[in-house]
């Protein structure tokens, strides 16, 4: 029985297929052994497949490659002869089929074919027909006295010429007939014992071979249907004489062989009979099937003689190994067991092919596969274009040649390494597969947002004319296209594992993630633009309310006719309303344009708590810019001169030392005085609590996320884990700075109070009229002097026409304007110079305004720049507000 090992490299090989040289594919020819160059002149009379101390030729499929019989597939027939020794059997070949096997000389009569030798037909070359492809072999005869009694080895290469061939002819002299040992009877019995047990397994497998008896020197005396039916009968008895298998005992001969009988005349008496009658045989070898259905005795030399039924179905790539394989079970006495064998063979062929098809594959595959892995590796997976064209045609190619070399071994062998193939190639093509859609949802998702934010940008420079949802929807329709057409194009036809559906679900998910968190930037981005708004909003009208503050009674922010004053109690009320107002207004806008993004309603809902948190984080910070010490001190002072230096129409009043000046200063002073808890602590009047800033606020929606709140800043009253109470978030002044602020104060209105009280005894400290008197009458003496003297008199009129030229010319001034412009110019560095430091520093504008307010004469100045600064700033920034104002 044959049996398999495994071998090292993981393919099973039948133990009788040793070493040998791959026959290969039909494409390839590196048959030949390493250091040895094959020529056809060194198989002149073909190649001993057997040599006489039993060894198989290693360079059988290297013979066969030569004579090109490797690619005809099932396109050939094998035909053997055997007899006895020095009958003609080589003459007989040569004759029939054009070879050149040795021939013994005349004389010597010994034994010339040893082992067993094969030759191509080498007739009809050019005809190209189907005997071009008969492989004939040349059996060493039996009775051989070179072998003496030992009958082994013509056993072996009987059975070995039984296994691998269609045709057994058995050449024998005509006077041979009709003796057992002559007529090899007895060998013909081991040959059909062995038939049975070679398909023991399987009894209808067993292929018919046709028994072709070539009767030599045939006198004619006898005729052929004697002969026949003498060897016929022979060949029955034999058969009746065997002990056949079970199922086998009522098997007769003729299911197995088919017969034929031919005479050929005396070579050497009839020479031209003996030609033509040859002649004649061999066109019945070149034959077609015309018939096939033919069978049973064969006489008819119209018949032709290799039939289908004969074939041993061994394709030519695989003859070599197989016979390698035969001839080792058989030299090794071990049972013959052909389907196993066949089956071996397939497997090993199959496994060849496999690898050899595998190689064209590898080529075309494994570049795509380090590709990937490349980018992979450095983390830019990329799409490779022309893969699905690179995988359809590989794969397709790689089956189709395994198929073309493989299936015509074993069914179900080639149907099982098939798929063991197939399986192999998929995985390496799915890995390209799965690694191109891994690919292709990777760039697709970074040329999504790439896109999106591109457009986003481009429609902001463009003054933020742009329609976030349509972009994103937009950008998505060419992306889920761009998958699909990269899915498509890499589909693998005939794999079932083929299919992108999956990839693209996940892929539309991660396309709805990114739009997501694309649309929460926008989101923010909107967010950040109404805060700036509303902080731009706040700053102006929060700050004309605390400016309204220094025009407590007439100048020059005196409320107009009929408009009823502001009043200083109110003033929180005022600043919430405004407030609220504002932020409304932009919680309007944010909602019409977070609903243009198809943010949901809860995005929405967070953005506007977010909002509204951070609007009063605007608020608390502008209030406390305005209560800064020396803004609020400049207030207050404006405040209590607006009380103390107009009367109640908004004129200035001229200070008499008759006026109440120190009434007037107590009542101003203290109204002012009173304003400072008022401003301490944001309280409305109306309702003399804090505003309701929690249930203005609201509580954090639910779809609020950890992201969404790490940027706020804690609120007192609303959140708790703060520790400050709404009290304490309303407190604007605490007690020290109140009582710090009240010193200040009264130091400041102490100061004016000295002012207008000095201005006051200005006012009263004139010349007395008498005093010109005097000076008239003690310069008498010289006024009547110089009147007197013509030069004085002369120098008195020129002296009173400069005046008058220069008085009614207004000449003076450009003198004046000289006299002053150095002291201009320096004062202008200085004003330049201290716009520059003021400008730098947001800490400026408060030194400016504390040191300001402190100096009265040079004060001036600098309220002056800094107002200009302030103005600057003020419209740079409106500018920008309003253009936020026109995103929004
Ligand atoms: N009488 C006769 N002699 C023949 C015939 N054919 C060949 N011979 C001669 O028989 C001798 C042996 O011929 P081979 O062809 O070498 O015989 P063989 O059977 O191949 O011999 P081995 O291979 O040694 O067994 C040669 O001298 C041939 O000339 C034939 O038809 N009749």
């Amino acid at each position: 029985m044959a049996s398999s090992t495994l071998h090292p490299n993981g393919d099973r090989r039948p133990t009788a297929i040793k070493h040998h040289t791959s026959p290969s594919l039909m494409m390839n020819s590196h048959f030949a052994p390493v250091g040895e160059s094959p020529s056809r002149e060194q198989y002149e009379h073909g190649i001993q497949v057997i040599d006489e101390d039993k060894e198989f030729n290693q360079n059988l499929s290297t013979y066969l490659n030569l004579e090109k019989i490797i690619p005809v597939g099932f396109n050939y027939h094998l035909i053997s002869v055997f007899g006895s020794q020095s009958t003609g059997k080589s003459t007989l070949l040569n004759y029939l089929f054009g070879t050149e096997f040795g021939v013994m000389s005349e004389r010597e009569r010994r034994q010339t074919t040893k082992g067993i030798w094969m030759s191509k037909n080498k007739r009809d070359k050019e005809a190209k027909s189907m005997a071009e492809n008969i492989l004939v072999m040349d059996v060493e005869g039996t009775d051989g006295r070179e072998r003496g009694e030992d009958q082994d080895f013509e056993r072996k290469s009987a059975l070995f010429a039984l296994a691998t061939s269609e045709v057994l002819i058995v050449n024998l002299w005509e006077h041979q007939v009709g003796l057992y040992q002559g007529a090899n009877m007895g060998l013909l019995k081991t040959v059909f014992e062995v038939n049975l047990q070679l398909f023991i397994k399987d009894s209808k497998s067993i292929p018919k071979s046709l028994l072709f008896f070539v009767i030599r020197d045939h006198l004619g005396t006898t005729p052929l249907s004697n002969l026949r039916n003498t060897l016929l009968q022979d060949l029955a008895r034999i058969w009746s004489t065997l002990s056949k298998p079970s199922g086998l005992e009522n098997s007769r001969i003729e299911d197995y062989f088919d017969f034929a009988f031919v005479a050929l005349p005396h070579k050497i008496l009839q020479p031209e009979k003996f030609e033509e009658e040859v002649e004649k045989l061999s066109t019945r070898f070149r034959k077609g099937y015309n018939d096939p259905k033919t069978t049973g005795l064969l006489d008819d030399e119209s018949l032709p003689v290799f039939l289908p039924q004969y074939h041993r179905r061994i394709p030519a790539d695989g003859f070599s190994v197989y016979a390698e394989g035969i001839w080792d079970q058989i030299v090794n006495n071990k049972d013959l067991d052909l389907p196993t064998q066949q089956e071996l063979l397939a497997q090993f062929r199959c496994d060849e092919i496999s690898r050899e098809v595998l190689v064209a594959f590898d080529e075309t595959i494994s570049p795509l596969e380090e590709k990937q892995t490349h980018d992979i590796t450095i983390g830019k997976p990329t799409v490779l274009p022309e893969l699905g064209a690179a995988m359809n045609a590989a794969r397709l190619a790689v089956m189709k040649d395994f198929e073309t070399n493989a299936s015509r071994y074993h069914k179900g062998v080639y149907t099982r390494k098939r798929a063991e193939l197939e399986s192999k190639v998929d995985v390496r093509l799915k890995a390209l597969f799965q690694k191109q859609l891994h690919a292709a949802h990777k760039s697709g998702v970074d040329m999504f947002s790439d896109s999106v934010s591109t457009a986003v940008k481009s429609g902001q420079k463009k003054g933020n004319n742009y329609d976030f949802a349509q972009i994103v929807e937009s950008e998505k329709a060419k992306a889920l296209a761009k998958f699909e057409a990269d899915g498509k194009a890499v589909l693998v036809e005939g794999a079932p594992w083929s299919t992108y559906e999956q990839e693209l679900v996940l892929y539309r998910k991660k396309l709805e993630e990114v739009s997501s968190r694309l649309r929460k930037e926008e989101m923010r981005r909107l967010a950040t633009r109404v805060e700036r708004w509303v902080r731009s909003r706040l700053g102006e009208s929060v700050g004309l309310e605390f400016n309204k503050l220094g025009t407590g009674r007439g100048g020059s922010g005196a409320p107009e006719v009929g408009e009823k004053p502001p009043s200083e109690k109110d003033l929180w009320d005022r600043i919430w309303t405004v407030f609220t107002e504002t932020v409304a207004d932009a919680e309007g806008r944010f909602t019409d344009r977070a609903r243009s993004f198809d943010a949901s309603p809860e995005e929405v809902d967070v953005g506007l708590w977010r909002l509204r948190r951070k609007s009063w984080g605007v608020l608390s910070a502008k209030v406390d810019e305005e209560v800064m010490e020396g803004n609020i001190l400049l207030k207050l002072r404006e405040n209590f001169e607006d009380k103390f230096r107009y009367d109640e129409h908004g004129v200035p009043r001229i200070w008499r030392p008759t006026d109440d000046i120190e009434g007037m200063y107590t009542k101003a002073r203290e109204s002012t005085i009173a304003l400072i808890p008022l401003l301490a602590q944001f309280k409305l009047a109306r309702t003399s609590a804090p505003p309701p800033l929690d249930a203005w606020i609201g509580s954090p929606p639910l779809s609020v996320s950890p992201a969404d709140e790490e940027d706020l800043a804690p609120i007192g009253g609303v959140d708790e884990d703060e520790g400050k109470s709404l009290e304490e978030e309303m407190t604007v002044l605490s007690d020290y700075k109140q009582q710090d602020l009240l010193v200040r104060f009264k130091k400041t209105a102490d100061g004016v109070y000295v002012e207008a009280k000095r201005s006051a005894i200005g006012g009263m400290t004139q010349v007395p009229l008498y005093f010109y008197g005097l000076l008239l009458a003690l310069g008498w003496n010289e006024i009547m002097a110089v009147l007197r003297n013509p030069v004085y008199f002369i120098l008195l009129i020129l002296v009173g026409i400069g005046a008058y030229v220069t008085y009614t010319l207004n000449l003076w001034g450009p003198i004046a304007r000289m006299a002053n412009a150095a002291s201009q110019q320096a004062l202008e560095v200085g004003k330049e110079r201290l716009r520059e430091f003021l400008e730098s520093s947001d800490t400026g504008r408060q030194a400016m305004a504390m040191s300001g307010r402190a100096n009265s004469t040079r004060g001036r100045d600098y309220d002056e720049i800094s107002m200009e600064i302030l103005n600057g700033d003020g419209k740079k920034k409106r500018g920008e507000d309003e253009d936020d104002l026109d995103d929004i």
